[in-house]
């Protein structure tokens, strides 16, 4: 579902080459559910960048869908969902149900369809008393439901997720993974998510992989990871991982 090999984006910054991400080679397969670790600066925006077709790689090859995303990113949109826990992708102004509505209108939804998405989804994050709301007016986990209603409206194959319990308090937290679990287990929906809260991981993500400075770090199952230090952590494990790769 997800394919990337050899793939790197580097920047320009003054006369200096920065290599955001270096010959990153990995695969998701349908259904996956697979968390995205790294410290601050390693690359992991950069890398979902490239997946949305956001940013074109300047070295290898990246595939979502078996697509080149940013050849095909038009066609890419109807297959994939993203959500970026720093930043809303729906209309400031707009009441809820308002933006709910030009996104099926962009992806040109059918409208009973729509209609039928939209009640479960609601519904399953308890929505239904802030549709009347504008955006700007609701609280960060109420905005946090509102954008993943927003990127599965359309029913993508695969979710890629940048932060999205970032800010939340345990109990919107806790709605919010209850309901990824629910999404990559019943609609088999790939998922791919980034996060700095390791609770995220340890209760979502059967394989992790870590990535520093650009580069793979480790790519294994939850328990392999946890294996490589049965005495400490997860929170140990990681901050040894990141020092490691660090130096
Ligand atoms: N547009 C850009 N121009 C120049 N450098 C960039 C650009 N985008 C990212 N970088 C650099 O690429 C590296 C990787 O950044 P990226 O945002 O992918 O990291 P990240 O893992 O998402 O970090 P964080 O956890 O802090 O969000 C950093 O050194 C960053 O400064």
């Amino acid at each position: 579902m997800i394919e990337l090999d050899r793939a790197g984006r580097s920047f320009k910054v003054k006369r200096a080459l920065v290599h955001a991400v270096r010959d990153l080679s990995f695969r998701v397969e349908p259904g996956e559910f697979v968390g995205y670790l790294g410290p601050n600066g390693a690359g992991k925006s950069t890398t979902i960048k490239m997946l949305c077709g956001i940013l074109t790689p300047t070295s290898g090859r990246v595939r979502v869908a078996g697509l080149d995303p940013s050849r095909r990113r038009t066609t890419l949109a109807r297959r994939i969902g993203v959500v970026f826990g720093q930043r809303t992708t729906l209309w400031w102004d707009l009441p809820l149900k308002d933006s709910f509505e030009l996104i099926r209108l962009l992806y040109k939804v059918d409208r009973k369809v729509f209609r039928e998405r939209l009640d479960e989804l609601v519904e399953t994050l308890d929505l239904a008393e802030f549709l009347r709301t504008p955006v700007r007016q609701l609280s960060l986990g109420q905005r946090m439901r509102g954008d993943l209603t927003a990127a599965l409206l359309h029913a993508p194959d695969v979710l890629v997720l940048d932060e999205p319990t970032i800010g939340l308090d345990v109990i919107s937290k806790n709605s919010i993974r209850a309901f990824l679990l629910r999404v990559n287990a019943e609609r088999g929906t790939t998922v791919l998510l980034t996060t700095h809260d390791l609770g995220d991981i340890e209760r979502l993500c059967r394989r992790v992989m870590v990535i520093d400075h650009g580069r793979l770090a480790f790519d294994g199952s939850l328990e392999q990871l946890m294996a490589t230090s049965p005495e400490e952590t997860i929170e140990e494990v990681v901050t040894r991982l990141y020092t490691r790769t660090g130096q």
